[in-house]
């Protein structure tokens, strides 16, 4: 494994091969009167070393979206890609070796382990697949997270932030492909959620991770590179370099939208 951290990719180039990609991903739940389409044919990248974040309505299929991509829910019709592997093609033997090698997660619960450190619960999920972390790159997470001097102390020692910014180390650990964030400030106060949006942003522009997060919140999506927009399981806009104003406007035209037609 490199030692070195990635270089950033400045937000204005072309991204290269995309970390992720959707192409025609439809998600049906249930059968007959019952079934529900919580994706329709979503064609979809997320660029290497970018921050993208899912915005959408309640029930607009946000949530299904990134548990496609990231292999823990199956897909429908179409594809899904990390990196080049179809997740399809993958019985789920490989499926959990390649969500344990290439992908990170960060949930809004922050799911720590009560009885183990800080560090321990960062390299909990390296040491249950036998791998070794590499040092100098958990030094740099760490450090980039703010938990040097934090790493001895158990989660109930750690205030609710710096429990999400364990969460967020433990995703970056083991240089996933990419890392998905289900509203990962969803509980937390909006200063904690703060710290913790930077330093996902900085793990993007300083460490060159992929990031997908879901959120709800325009200034949660205003740290990303770019938003996309999901209505009734299709992708219906984005919005590139966002700021907080220019999604809560974007919203805001989608609901007039919606109820004038
Ligand atoms: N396991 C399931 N079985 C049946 N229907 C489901 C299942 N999971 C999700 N759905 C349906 O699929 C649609 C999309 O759900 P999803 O959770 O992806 O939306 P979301 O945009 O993440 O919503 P929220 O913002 O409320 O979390 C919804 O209509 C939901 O009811």
């Amino acid at each position: 494994m490199s030692m070195q951290a990635a270089a950033p990719v400045p937000a204005y180039l072309p991204a290269g091969s995309p970390a992720a990609r959707a192409t025609g991903l439809s998600k049906v739940y249930g059968q007959g009167e019952t079934q529900v389409v919580a994706l329709d044919s979503v064609s979809l990248e997320f660029g290497r070393g970018r921050f993208t974040a899912i915005m959408g309505p309640s029930g607009s299929g946000k949530s299904t979206l990134m548990h496609c991509m990231a292999g823990l829910d199956s897909i429908s019709a179409g594809s899904a890609q990390i990196g080049e592997t179809e997740l399809s093609s993958l019985n789920d033997r490989q499926l959990t070796r390649l969500r344990r090698d290439s992908v990170g997660f960060v949930f809004q619960a922050f799911n720590l382990l009560p009885t183990l450190t800080a560090l321990e619960n960062i390299t909990l999920p390296m040491a249950i697949a036998g791998r070794k972390p590499d040092q100098q790159w958990l030094d740099t997470v760490v450090t980039t997270v703010g938990l040097s001097g934090r790493l001895n102390h158990r989660p109930s020692q750690l205030s609710g932030g710096q429990q999400q910014r364990v969460a967020v180390a433990r995703a970056l650990a083991s240089r996933p492909e990419i890392v998905f964030a289900d509203e990962p400030t969803g509980n937390l106060d909006s200063r904690s959620g703060a710290e913790v949006l930077g330093f996902l942003r900085e793990s993007v522009r300083e460490l060159g991770q992929t990031v997908v997060m879901v959120t709800h919140d325009p200034v949660a999506a205003a740290y990303a590179d770019r938003v996309v927009f999901l209505a009734d399981g299709r992708l219906i806009d984005e919005l590139l370099s966002p700021t907080a104003e220019g999604v809560l406007d974007r919203m805001r035209h989608f609901d007039t939208a919606a109820r004038t037609s």
